[in-house]
């Protein structure tokens, strides 16, 4: 029998920490350049560019930070009560300049321009009114309830640096400093595709042998971001030739591929040859982590690609671990948020060392130091789903412990609803 020209079986590559297996994931990635101009409205969850320039301070100008009365504290030398006339009332809305006389108070609402000649205002709550005359006992320091022009964000500035996924109160802040529009990056264009004979949509009669498809919808619904423009190639049958077509026209057709399935070692899994063959450049092949070890990551065409294993759960494992980090990278984020909190196991384990293994977990209780105590759910196994369908978190054990004790700290990710 003729031998192939290259070889699925036997990934001989070095294994890979996954702290290693993601550096080199991300150093493959080549970010997305292209911008476009989105007004405010439109550009949730979009990355931001290049900063524009705050259009105005903000505030704008000195106004009253509490409902009461705007003073000089010149004019509360020595000791008090101190009565004072009040000459003016200022709401929120008011254009005009305002100059106090000397010797007075004004009226002024929150939100209210501070006039000039006055240095503090103190609320209504501290002062009695007698008429037109205005009692203060306790004199106030300068610049009390006062939010000074520009000290949240000063004109001419940009508000936020690049590379920001901009959530909601990114946006207000670029809307309180007077910017319509922001320059973003274009969308990331992500292919995506599972492989294996075996697998149907559901909806479809199941014969013996087949499975329906979970990892389609899973990823399809983790890729579903306002910044990730998706095209699922839908479920390609362990055939080499047509996942070798698809990995080539999805390659040229994105900035990122992922697949699940056809990683590991036998001679159904056809994604190792198929990338050779299309001369990809294979940046990691075995990760010691624990579900997820065949993970293959590389280059081909246009595109990173990053093939996960099919076992459901390893795919979820692989996909939070090493391409979520990439993905955003690769859509212009400049800035990699660690969501690990401390935790501590509430349950005892015995493992076999050598990978960094990731348990579903959930907690109903903390410590004193108000640590999540881990509960573990299922047995770790790679293909289940119902551990992680209601994990609350995934834990991480480290490589080289062979054994986790109740009260042992852990670090743990939280999943969000
Ligand atoms: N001889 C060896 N066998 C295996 C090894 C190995 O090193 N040597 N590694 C094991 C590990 S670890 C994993 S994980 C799996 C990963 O295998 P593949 O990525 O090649 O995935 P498949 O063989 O295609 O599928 C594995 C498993 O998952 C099911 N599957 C696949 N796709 C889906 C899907 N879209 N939805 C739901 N379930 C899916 C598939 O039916 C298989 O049961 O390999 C081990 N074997
Ligand atoms: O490590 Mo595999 O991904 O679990 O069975």
């Amino acid at each position: 029998m003729a031998q192939p020209d290259f070889c699925s079986t036997g990934k001989t590559g070095a294994t890979l920490s996954v702290d290693a297996a993601r550096l080199r994931t991300i150093a493959a990635v080549a970010p997305v350049r292209e911008v476009e101009e989105l007004p405010l409205d439109l550009a949730l969850g979009r990355v931001l560019a290049e900063p524009p320039a705050a259009q105005v301070n903000l505030p704008p100008f000195d106004n009253a930070a509490m409902d009461g009365y705007a003073v000089s504290t010149g004019d509360l030398a020595g000791h008090g009560p101190w009565r004072l006339p009040v000459s003016g009332r200022i709401a929120a809305g008011d254009t005009r300049s305002i100059s106090l006389r000397p010797g007075t108070a004004a009226r002024i609402f929150t939100g209210a321009p501070i006039p000039e000649g006055t240095d503090a205002v103190i609320m209504q709550e501290r002062v009695r009114r007698e008429g037109d005359t205005l009692i203060v006992s306790e004199a106030p320091r300068i610049s009390l309830n006062i939010r000074r022009r520009g000290e949240d964000c000063r004109a001419g500035e940009p508000p936020l640096p690049s590379g920001h996924l901009l959530t909601a109160p990114r946006l207000a802040l670029l809307a309180g400093t007077g910017i319509p529009e922001v320059p973003i990056f274009r969308r990331l264009r992500v292919g995506l595709f599972s492989t294996g004979s075996e697998l149907q949509e559901p909806g479809s009669p199941l014969r013996h042998g087949q499975i329906y498809n979970s990892n389609r919808v899973m990823l399809r619904a983790l890729l579903t971001q306002p910044w990730i423009d998706l095209t699922d190639y839908g479920i390609l049958c362990d055939d080499p030739g047509a996942i070798r077509a698809t990995i080539r026209r999805a390659g040229e057709e994105n900035d990122v591929v992922i697949s699940s399935g056809g990683v590991s070692a036998g001679e159904e899994d056809h994604i190792l040859d198929a990338l050779r063959r299309e001369d990809a450049t294979l940046d990691v092949l075995k990760v010691a982590i624990r579900p997820g070890k065949p993970l293959t990551v590389g280059r081909v065409a246009n595109a990173l690609y990053v093939g996960l294993p099919g076992n459901p759960y390893a795919a979820a494992v692989t996909f939070s671990q090493i391409a979520r980090p990439a993905l955003r990278k690769a859509a212009g984020m400049t800035v990699v948020p660690d969501n690990w909190i401390p935790a501590v196991a509430g349950f005892d384990y015995d493992r076999t060392a050598g990978r960094r293994e990731y348990v579903p977990v959930t907690w109903d209780q903390r410590d004193a130091m108000g640590r999540p105590i881990l509960r573990r759910l299922g047995r770790g196994a790679s293909a289940s789903l119902s551990p992680i369908a209601m994990a609350r978190g995934i834990a991480a054990i480290d490589p080289d412990m062979p054994r986790v004790s109740a009260g042992q700290p852990l670090q743990v990710e939280p999943l969000l609803e």
